[in-house]
C-alpha cells in the first residue's frame, strides 16, 4: 500500500491552531474529505479537512502521526480550496472560516430526508380484493381506492388522510400478499415562496440599445473575459440583459449565479427569474431551515446549468460548471460580510474571474467610486445603458430648502411643496413613495428639564422611541424598555422626542391625507416571513397609495403607477465619520428616485434638505454620476482614500474595557516593532482609540486604523496575521477578541 501525506485543517475554532498540519495515511483519501486525526500530546481525536495530498514525504516532516479514520466526502475540490486560501490571506480570517463559506456548517449538519412510499405492484389482485370488501368496510375501501388511483403514495400523507384510524395492519397485510411494496425515497423540503411563484412575467425582446450592450458583453466574455461593469440608469433594463446572458450560458450547459442585495427585498426581480427559468432556478433565502438549505444545495448540485439566486453567500453555492456570476446593484454594502470572514462578494467574484475564468457582470446605476475607477482603468470592461427601456426620461428633480419652509411657519416634516405634490398625485390616483432612512418614531428622547437621554444598558447608543408599542428600543441589540412620559433621571422634566423616523412620517401622512392608503416598510413592519412581498404586492395593486420606507424600498422596485418620490431628509448620514457618506447619499437618492416615472406617467423627485448647497445635490439634480465621480475621485486622491490607499481596521473588543484598551496598545506596539524589523517606518497608524459606538452588547470596542499608501499591503497584513496567531497569547489579554477588516464599509 502506498503511503500518502495529507495536509489538513482542524475543525476547531481556536486561532492558535489555525495552520496546516501534516499526517500520513495508507487509507484511500480524497481532497476535501473529513478525517479524524490524533492531536497534541494527549493525541486527542479531532476532526479535520484534507486540503492537500502528496505522495512524496515532505522533507521537513519526520515522525508524522497517522490519520485514524475517514469521515464524509465534501464538495471541496482543488479550485474551491484554492479560493478559500485566497480568502483567508486576503481577508485575514482563519482557514476554517474561509473553508466554511464553501462548505457551511449548516450543510454539514443537514441531511437528506427520506419518506416511505406505498407502491402498487399487482393492480389486478388489489382490484379483486377491493371487490371482495364488505359494504361497511369504509376505511379499507377508501384506502384501496386511493392506492388503485395513485402510482405512489407517501406513507406520511396517508397517515394524515386517515388521521386517528390505524391503517398499518391493512397496509402490512397487502404487503405480505405482495400486492404492494414499501419503498423509501428521497423527498425535497419545500422552500418556495407563494408570493413569488404567483407572479406573471412578460418576456421582452431586447431593444436596440440593450441588444448592442448584450453583443458587446458577449464579445468581451468570449475573448478577454475581464469582469464587466454594466452601468445602466434606473429602469434601463439591466435585468433583461442578465437574463439573456444566462440563456446563453444554459445553451452552453453552464450554470449561473445571480446575487441580489437581499432576497426578501427583491421579490419582483426573483419572480422574473423564476418565471423565465422555471425549474432551473434555485433561490437561497436567508431564512431557510437547515433541512431546506441542505435540499436546495443538493438540488443545485443536480440541476444541469442551474440559475441560483441569492444574497452574498449564494456566491459559494455548489454550481457544477459555473459560467457566469451576475451581481446586481453591485454598489450595495450588503455584498460585504460584517461577520468573519469579512469578505466582499464583488471582490471574490472578480477573483473567480481571474482564477477560474468565470464571467462576471457587475450591474448598477451608481457603482462605487472604486468600482468605477477600476472600469475607467480598464481593469473592468465598462458598458453603459443611458436610456430607460421604455424611452421615458428619468424623473425630474427638485430640491426643497427646509430652512425656507420653516421661515414660512411650516412645522411639519413634509414641506409645503411636497404636501401639494402628494395631494395632486392622490387626486389623480397615482402612487407616491416617501423615503426616510430611519425607523421608529423619534431618533431619541431627551428630558426638557435635565437633558437626560435614555441609553441602552448594553450598548453606547441612545434608545429609539417606538410610539406604537410605547417602547424605547436599541437598534443594535434590541434591548427594550417601556416608555415613561416623565424623566426617570430628575423626576421633574418631561421626555421630548427629537428627530424623525418612518413611524412618525406615517402618522403625519395619515393625518394630512386621511383618504390615502398608507403602507410602511421598514424593519419593524416586515418581521414576519413573506411580509415584504405582501406589503409590496398590496401597494402595487392599490391606486392612490403612499409607501413610506427605509432603504428597503430603494431596491429594484418596478411600479408603473409611482409618479412622485419624496426624500424626507437628504442630509441624513452626511455627518457620519466615513469617507463613503457622499457616495452613499448619491446612490441612495438616485436609486430611490429611480422608482418614479417608470410607467407611462412622468416621474418627479422632491428632495428635502437643510443644506441645499451641498455639492452632491448639484449632481443629483442632473442625474450626473460622471460629474459626481470626477469630483469625488479628486477628493479621494487628495485625502488618500480608496482606491488610492487601503484601510486596515483592527477591531479589539472585550467585556473588560481596560483589557480592550491595553490589548490594542500592545497590538499597535507589536505592529510597529515588526515593521521596524523590516526597516519600514512610514506607515500611517492611527489609534488605538475607542470606536464611535464604544460599546455594543456589553463589549467595549477599540480600534487601530492603518492606511497603506506607501508600503505593500501584503507586508502589513502578514505582520498582523503573525501577531494575531503566533503572538496571540502575548498581545491579547483575557477575554479579548481581535478581528481585522480590509477597507471596512462600516466605521462605527
Ligand atoms: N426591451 C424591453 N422592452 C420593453 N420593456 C422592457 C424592456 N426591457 C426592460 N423592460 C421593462 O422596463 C422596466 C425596467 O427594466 P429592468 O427592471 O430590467 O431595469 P433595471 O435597469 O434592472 O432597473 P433598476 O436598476 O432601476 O431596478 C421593467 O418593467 C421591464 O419589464
Ligand atoms: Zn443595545
Amino acid at each position: 500500500m502506498v503511503e500518502k501525506y495529507c495536509k489538513v485543517i482542524l475543525i476547531q475554532k481556536s486561532r492558535y491552531i489555525d495552520k496546516k498540519f501534516t499526517y500520513k495515511t495508507y487509507l484511500d483519501v480524497c481532497l476535501g474529505q473529513i478525517v479524524h486525526v490524533p492531536f497534541g500530546r494527549g493525541n486527542k481525536q479531532l476532526e479535520a479537512i484534507i486540503v492537500e495530498i502528496q505522495e512524496k514525504l515532505p522533507c521537513d516532516e519526520d515522525k508524522l502521526k497517522e490519520i485514524v479514520s475517514l469521515g464524509e466526502k465534501t464538495n471541496l475540490d482543488y479550485d474551491k480550496i484554492a479560493l478559500a486560501f485566497w480568502i483567508r490571506d486576503y481577508y485575514m480570517c482563519s482557514y476554517l472560516d474561509a473553508l466554511s463559506l464553501l462548505y457551511p456548517s449548516q450543510i454539514r449538519k443537514g441531511s437528506a430526508k427520506f419518506e416511505d412510499f406505498v407502491v402498487l405492484k399487482d393492480k389486478l389482485a388489489l382490484q379483486l380484493e377491493y371487490l371482495d370488501l364488505k359494504t361497511n368496510a369504509h376505511v379499507k375501501k377508501y384506502l384501496y381506492k386511493l392506492i388503485l388511483d395513485n402510482v405512489e403514495l407517501s406513507r406520511d400523507k396517508l397517515n394524515e388522510e386517515f388521521k386517528g384510524k390505524n391503517i398499518s395492519a391493512y397496509i402490512n397485510n397487502l404487503k405480505e400478499k405482495e400486492i404492494i411494496e414499501i419503498k423509501s425515497s428521497r423527498i425535497f423540503r419545500d422552500s418556495s415562496n407563494d408570493n413569488i411563484n404567483n407572479t406573471t412575467y412578460i418576456r421582452h425582446a431586447l431593444n436596440k440599445e440593450q441588444n448592442n450592450i448584450f453583443e458587446e458583453i458577449s464579445d468581451e466574455l468570449s475573448t478577454k473575459n475581464r469582469p464587466v461593469l454594466l452601468k445602466g440608469i434606473t429602469g434601463s433594463g439591466k435585468t433583461e440583459i442578465y437574463m439573456e446572458l444566462i440563456d446563453k450560458m444554459i445553451e452552453e450547459g453552464k450554470g449561473s449565479i445571480v446575487l441580489v442585495p437581499e432576497i426578501s427585498l427583491t421579490p419582483q426581480t426573483i419572480a422574473r427569474f423564476t418565471a423565465r427559468f422555471k425549474a432551473k432556478v434555485a433561490v437561497l433565502h436567508s431564512h431557510l431551515s437547515v433541512g431546506q438549505r441542505y435540499d436546495e444545495w443538493s438540488k443545485i448540485e443536480n440541476i444541469d446549468a442551474p440559475v441560483v439566486i441569492g444574497a452574498r453567500s449564494a456566491l459559494f453555492a455548489p454550481v457544477r460548471n459555473l459560467g457566469l456570476i451576475v451581481i446586481d446593484e453591485c454598489h450595495e454594502d450588503a455584498y460585504r460580510s460584517e461577520l468573519n470572514p469579512k469578505y466582499d462578494s464583488v471582490e471574490v467574484a472578480c477573483k473567480l474571474n481571474e482564477l477560474q475564468a468565470v464571467s462576471v457582470i457587475l450591474g448598477s446605476a451608481t457603482p462605487k467610486v472604486e468600482q468605477y475607477y477600476k472600469a475607467k482603468n480598464k481593469e473592468y470592461k465598462l458598458v453603459e445603458l443611458s436610456k430607460r427601456a421604455n424611452n421615458k426620461p428619468l424623473p425630474s428633480i427638485e430640491i426643497i430648502d427646509m430652512k425656507e419652509d420653516a421661515k414660512l411657519g411650516n412645522l411639519s416634516f413634509l414641506s409645503f411643496s411636497l404636501q401639494t405634490k402628494i395631494s395632486s398625485a392622490m387626486k389623480k390616483k397615482e402612487q407616491v413613495i416617501l423615503f426616510l432612512n430611519r425607523r421608529g418614531y423619534a431618533n431619541f428622547l431627551s428630558c426638557d428639564s435635565c437633558g437626560h437621554v435614555p441609553k441602552c444598558k448594553n450598548c453606547d447608543i441612545s434608545l429609539t422611541y417606538h410610539k406604537k408599542n410605547q417602547t424605547l428600543r436599541c437598534h443594535y441589540c434590541n434591548f427594550e424598555i417601556p416608555f415613561h412620559k416623565s424623566c426617570e433621571s430628575c423626576n421633574e422634566g418631561t421626555m421630548k422626542d427629537i428627530g424623525i423616523g418612518t413611524e412618525r412620517i406615517e402618522a403625519e401622512v395619515r393625518e394630512l391625507f386621511p383618504e390615502a392608503k398608507v403602507f410602511r416598510m421598514d424593519k419593524d413592519t416586515v418581521s414576519r416571513k413573506n411580509s415584504h412581498s405582501e406589503i409590496l404586492s398590496a401597494f402595487k395593486h392599490t391606486k392612490g397609495a403612499i409607501l413610506i420606507g427605509t432603504q428597503m424600498i430603494g431596491k429594484g422596485l418596478d411600479f408603473p403607477m409611482v409618479s412622485l418620490v419624496g426624500v424626507i431628509n437628504a442630509d441624513q448620514g452626511l455627518n457620519a465619520p466615513d469617507f463613503r457618506s457622499y457616495e452613499r447619499m448619491f446612490s441612495l437618492i438616485e436609486q430611490v428616485g429611480g422608482r418614479a416615472g417608470r410607467g407611462d406617467i412622468d416621474g418627479k423627485v422632491l428632495i428635502q434638505t437643510f443644506s441645499p448647497d451641498n455639492y452632491v445635490l448639484k449632481y443629483i439634480l442632473n442625474h450626473d454620476f460622471e460629474g459626481f465621480y470626477s469630483e469625488e475621485i479628486k477628493l479621494r486622491e487628495t485625502f488618500n482614500y480608496l482606491p488610492y490607499s487601503n484601510i486596515i481596521r483592527v477591531l479589539v473588543s472585550s467585556v473588560n474595557e481596560q483589557n480592550a484598551a491595553n490589548s490594542s496598545m500592545q497590538i499597535k506596539d507589536a505592529i510597529i516593532f515588526y515593521l521596524k524589523k523590516k526597516s519600514v517606518h512610514n506607515v500611517n497608524i492611527m489609534g488605538p482609540f475607542p470606536c464611535l459606538v464604544s460599546k455594543i452588547e456589553n463589549k467595549y470596542r477599540w480600534q487601530i486604523l492603518i492606511k497603506d499608501s506607501e508600503v505593500e499591503i501584503h507586508l502589513i497584513k502578514s505582520i498582523i496575521n503573525y501577531i494575531l496567531t503566533e503572538k496571540r497569547s502575548v498581545v491579547l489579554l483575557d477575554n479579548v477578541n481581535a478581528s481585522v477588516d480590509i477597507n471596512p464599509i462600516n466605521m462605527v
